[in-house]
């Protein structure tokens, strides 16, 4: 009763905690995007002015240390070497302005990154003309080395440059930065041309006491000479807009990592903490079964004993494989407690149904137990010593940590009249070291060198190497995992002594393995 009341609340407690974490995250991720989306205007606002006068103050020095001063210079300019290298050197002191030309004809003839332009490129109108005559245009194509860029120009006299910001400001080529030009008519600002059409009404100072002004929908710097004016604008709105996409963007990544974590999250529970607690809980309780899996005379065909293998069966009413749970066993550091329970739970369901002492038992072990002696000793408790030759402890494929220890406790256990067998030979750690190493009595072939060895190939002769050295050894042999006739027969041919397999059958409960042993075995009580 109490292990249910445990087992239903670490139920709710992996819930609550898996269903707690991801609305925290939730909630946590959608109070940052609110107090982001609140504070971003007000927070980006101050660096924008920042960026957008130095970029003002940058341009107006630029235009004037390079396209004014190279009029200057060369007041009647012709696309010779002497010229453009002035050209390039201007390009290069310029911080915003690139690809400088010279203008004629209202052609663009040559330029600082191309040389002669052929054909030149035709200019267009002048979207407006600043107090200073800088002629700008919007959407102008300029030559720029091998290709062609189109964007903002400023033209002074016969030199015209493109106008490059994409180093002037964090966010370069954004939809909300606007460039519009006024004119001031008897104390009004009337639009003249630009990236935008805007009321001049209602505006109020920026809070930084700066030339700048803001409305709902407009941030721009103040028009400063009377009779026009080119206005850099932020619009509020697209601002917003761009941010807000971003934001959703980003949400969206957000939500998909979250239930992608959600999910993770729920195996990597379940495999890191339900499962090997499970397992924990599992043995401590005696929740395991055993199953038992017929072994075969190869001489007489008749059933002279079984394997007895482990199943667990988890509270969701899962069946885990030994395979799993075995290593997760050795995880939770509970082997001891694993054999044990299959030492003792074997020898009682065998005497229970009057065949323990009637049947050979190969029960799975880990090098520990027999390196501890503690299979030893429990076997010994149980087992009057008339049975120990019945018993067969198969050594199975593992780390091995100590083989001095290990091959002791084989000695020790052959000495008292007990079978060690290596199992799954072939893989792993049961080489031919391990076997020169730790005297075992019987070798059983892993199962997938039986697999394909009734047909010549080299399976067979590696099933014939391992048969030729075990009978060297004088060692029983067993082959695990005959599933077809051929590979009997076959292994028949090599005179191997016992097989177990599908073929004869599947692990089965102890019910089921009485009824298909019982015409080999006389369980009557002698
Ligand atoms: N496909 C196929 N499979 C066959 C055939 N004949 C037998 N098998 C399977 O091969 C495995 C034989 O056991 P193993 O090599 O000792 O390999 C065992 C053993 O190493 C380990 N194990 C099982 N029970 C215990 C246990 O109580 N203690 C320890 N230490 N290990 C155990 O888990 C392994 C896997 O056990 P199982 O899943 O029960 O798998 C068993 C059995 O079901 C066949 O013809 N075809």
């Amino acid at each position: 009763m109490i292990n249910k009341i445990k087992r239903t609340y670490f139920h709710l407690g992996k819930l609550q905690l898996l269903s707690l974490l991801l609305l925290s995250t939730l909630l946590i991720s959608l109070s940052l995007f609110t107090i982001n989306s609140i504070h971003t205007w007000s927070q980006h606002k101050d660096n924008l002015v920042r960026q957008l006068d130095s970029l003002s103050a940058g341009i107006a020095h630029d235009l004037k240390n390079s396209l004014a001063a190279l009029n200057n210079q060369y007041p009647e300019p012709l696309c010779d070497h002497k010229t453009m290298m002035a050209m390039q050197q201007a390009d290069y002191f310029a911080n915003f302005l690139t690809s400088i030309s010279i203008v004629k004809d209202n052609l663009i003839v040559c330029s600082s990154t191309q040389g002669m332009i052929n054909p030149p490129t035709i200019l267009i109108e002048p979207d407006w003309i600043s107090f200073a005559g800088v002629k700008v245009r919007q959407h102008q194509t300029v030559p720029f080395f091998e290709d062609h860029v189109t964007g903002r120009t400023a033209q002074i006299g016969n030199f015209l440059a493109y106008l490059d910001y994409s180093n002037a400001i964090s966010e370069p080529q954004q939809p909300w930065l606007k460039y519009i030009s006024y004119y001031n008519k008897d104390g009004d600002l009337n639009y003249l041309s630009g990236d935008a059409d805007f009321v001049v009404n209602d505006f109020t100072p920026h809070s930084d006491g700066s030339q700048w002004y803001e409305n709902q929908s407009w941030l721009f710097s103040q028009c400063i000479n009377e009779n026009e004016c080119l206005l850099i604008a932020i619009d509020i709105p697209a601002y917003f807009a761009a941010n807000q996409s971003m934001l959703f963007l980003w949400g969206c990544i957000l939500v998909t990592v979250l239930i992608l974590v959600g999910l993770l999250g729920n195996h990597v529970h379940h495999h890191l903490f339900s499962i090997p607690r499970q397992v924990r809980h599992g043995i401590n309780d005696h929740q395991l079964t055993l199953h038992y899996q017929p072994i075969l005379e190869m001489a007489s065909g008749n059933i002279i004993g079984c394997e007895v293998l482990s199943r667990w069966r988890t509270q969701d009413n899962q069946w885990i494989r030994p395979d799993e749970f075995i290593a997760i066993v050795e995880q939770n550091g509970q082997t001891a407690e694993l054999t044990e329970q299959v030492v003792l739970t074997c020898i009682r369901d065998l005497s229970k149904v009057g065949m323990l002492g009637k049947v050979k038992v190969g029960i799975n072990a880990f090098p520990a137990d027999i390196a501890s002696g503690h299979i030893r000793n429990l076997l010994c408790q149980q087992l009057p010593k008339e049975y120990y030759s019945l018993f067969s402890i198969e050594l199975t494929e593992q780390k091995i940590e100590n083989l001095k220890a290990l091959s002791q406790g084989v000695q020790d256990l052959r000495r008292l009249g007990f079978e060690v067998a290596i199992d799954d030979f072939g893989t792993g750690f049961s080489n031919l070291e391990a076997l020169r190493e730790v005297n075992v009595s019987a070798l059983k072939i892993d199962k997938s060198f039986i697999w394909g060895a009734e047909k010549p190939s080299l399976k067979r002769s590696l099933v014939e190497h391992i048969v030729n050295i075990a009978k060297s050894l004088e060692l029983h042999i067993i082959a695990e995992g005959v599933e077809t006739t051929e590979q009997l027969e076959y292994l028949r041919t090599l005179d191997v002594d016992y097989t177990q397999g599908f073929l004869h059958s599947r692990p089965v409960s102890l019910e089921e393995f009485v009824v298909k042993a019982k015409q080999y075995v006389n369980t009557e009580s002698s």
